[in-house]
């Protein structure tokens, strides 16, 4: 190709891809943590393009938590930065928090107000408009089905109803990211189906999601991304089929990070 010609399709290529749109929704770069001796995430590096839905799994252990903790603001991290749209989260912090709903690992909040209050709280602190707010805490209450327990208070609610209001919160000032630390963890199969509904909507609606789970054939179902996480490391990533591969993602996972010895021989006194 004459230079100038490869000159001007290279210009074109770059106008029709502009910055905004490569800006990934969350890039983790060297990301590390220790708990004393332990080193729970070792210099991580993920990349989460822009309406992706992106699923993270791992073992029990694996730093599944504690990178997203990290990724988000919530934990610091001792090396390594995190970008939410390109803004970094400690250096940036309200920028980068604007943007992001998340879904923490065993979520403290206010226990003595109804899911409502608790809404009501959260938004009003976002600043959102009240008449917003109350439109807003309506529709995800009744989406949700936690309208019907409205004089019902946090400290009253199942461990899937926290997960729900939770989402609620995450969901509640429509951030362009989600991160969702196990969102499926002990909600009912109709909730689920609810819920899947609603973050598949949200990604079709331009959103991005970072979700955490250990049910392979959920991260499966939704997710087009996913990473695979082994004592504090990247062990794979790429897209659903470059992960998986000819395979399916639970065969992939057990070949990635199993255990050869599962050491059931260890409890043969379980036998009869
Ligand atoms: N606050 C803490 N203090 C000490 N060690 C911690 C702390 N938080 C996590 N760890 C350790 O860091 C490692 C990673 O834990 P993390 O919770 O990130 O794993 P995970 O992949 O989310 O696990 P799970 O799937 O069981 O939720 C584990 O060895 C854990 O014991």
């Amino acid at each position: 190709m004459p230079r100038i010609l490869a000159q001007t399709t290279a210009m074109t290529f770059s106008l029709a891809t502009p910055e905004h749109i490569m800006t990934p929704a969350l890039e983790i770069s060297g990301l590390t943590k220790r708990f004393g001796d332990k080193l729970a995430v070792d210099a991580i590096d993920l990349s989460v393009p822009q309406g992706s839905f992106f699923g993270l799994v791992g073992q029990n252990g694996a730093g599944k938590t504690t990178t997203l903790s990290m990724a988000v603001g919530l934990l610091r991290p001792d090396d390594g930065s995190a970008r939410i749209f390109g803004e970094d989260v400690w250096a940036a912090p309200e920028r980068a928090k604007a943007m992001v709903g998340v879904l923490p690992d065993g979520l403290a909040m206010p226990e003595r107000l109804t899911g409502r209050e608790v809404l009501t709280y959260l938004g009003l602190l976002r600043g959102l408009d009240k008449e917003v707010v109350a439109r807003r805490a309506e529709d995800l209450l009744a989406v949700l089905e936690l309208d019907g327990v409205d004089k019902t208070l946090v400290i009253e609610y199942s461990t899937g109803m926290r997960k729900k209001i939770g989402l609620a919160t995450a969901l509640l000032h429509a951030p362009r990211l989600l991160v969702l630390d196990e969102p499926f963890e002990a909600v009912d199969p109709v909730s689920a189906a609810t819920i899947k509904t609603i973050l598949r909507g949200f990604v079709a609606g331009g959103g991005s999601i970072v979700l955490s789970s250990h049910v392979m054939a959920l991260v499966e179902q939704l997710c087009d991304r996913v990473a695979v996480i082994d004592k504090g490391t990247v062990a794979a990533a790429g897209t659903l089929d470059e992960v998986r591969g000819a395979n399916s993602l639970e065969e992939t996972f057990v070949e990635l990070v199993g255990e050869q010895d599962n050491g059931l021989k260890e409890l043969s006194w379980l036998s009869h």
